[in-house]
């Protein structure tokens, strides 16, 4: 690939105490991919995500998007900075309705003035008028328009699971982070949403990295897939170089024998 990188991360890592929770990541995402991220329980995943995010500060080594550095930069300039992310356990605003929990999210980018705002000036009732145009507009490329008026916390879980992705796309990404956006999701909920990315994925051409632990899921729709094991990037390839890579064979067997193990020792 010949351009520059839109994601560069090298050699990051963050130790808490005496745990090098991720060491020596390096990673390059391209404009326009859409990329996994693997591996076994407790690998440190969700941390690279933090370190993505600006919720940890890496504690050695470099972030940048677009060439701009990221370290040390607050979760809300990131995301200023082109980056949004969802949880792996659902973040809403619970109790407001579903138009508002994306709502908030453009409000956090919103071009009209505070000063505006507070006097209730003809901008602000535009920018407010737009913003809920847009808002709507989203809600029904993910089946939610039915939701609107309808608090977050209401709805069903597969619902709610794409209300997050709806506010994280209405910061205006470069790049989406989806933690485990399918967890807890039956088999053709899972299918419809992995539809669903695909599709948000063209029409807002956007570059995802996405964890996930469905196997079948991460392999049928990322071009490219890295794998992190104990806080170390063991591999990284296309589907294919990774299904048959020794080392990931090797660290997702350990994960087995380690569940094997839980499962038959007594409490
Ligand atoms: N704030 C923190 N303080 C101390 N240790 C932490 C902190 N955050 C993460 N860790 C540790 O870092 C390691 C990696 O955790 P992380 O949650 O990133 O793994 P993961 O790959 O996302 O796991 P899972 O698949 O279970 O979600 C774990 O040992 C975890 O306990």
């Amino acid at each position: 690939m010949g351009s520059n990188p839109l994601l560069k991360v090298q050699s990051a890592g963050i130790q808490f105490g005496g745990l090098k929770a991720v060491w020596d990541f390096n990673m390059e995402i391209h404009q326009g991919e859409l990329v996994g991220l693997i591996g076994p329980n407790g690998a440190g995943k969700t941390t690279c995500f933090n370190l993505l995010t600006g919720v940890y500060v890496p504690t050695e080594g470099d972030i940048s998007l677009e060439g701009q550095r990221l370290n040390g930069l607050a979760p809300y300039q990131v995301t200023r900075k082109g980056i949004s992310r969802t949880f792996q356990n659902i973040r809403l605003f619970n109790e407001l309705s579903v138009l508002d929990n994306v709502k908030v999210a453009y409000h956090s980018l919103a071009k009209h003035s505070i000063v505006s705002s507070i006097f209730r000036l003809p901008s602000h009732f535009s920018g407010e008028k737009e913003m809920e145009e847009k808002s709507i507009e989203f809600l029904k490329i993910f089946q939610l328009e039915p939701y609107l008026y309808e608090k977050a916390k209401n709805l069903p879980y597969g619902m709610q699971r794409r209300l997050e992705i709806a506010r994280a796309l209405a910061a205006g990404p470069k790049l989406l982070l989806l933690d485990e956006p399918a967890a807890g999701m039956n088999p053709q909920e899972t299918h419809e949403l992995m539809e669903l990315i695909a599709f948000v994925r063209e029409k807002f051409n956007l570059t995802i990295l996405l964890i996930e632990h469905d196997m079948k899921l991460v392999m049928g729709i990322c071009e490219r897939i890295y794998v992190l094991d104990h806080g170390q990037l063991i591999a990284d390839g296309t589907p294919n170089e990774i299904r048959n890579n020794p080392k990931v064979i090797e660290a997702y067997l350990g994960e087995e024998a380690a569940e094997s193990h839980a499962e038959s020792s007594p409490n």
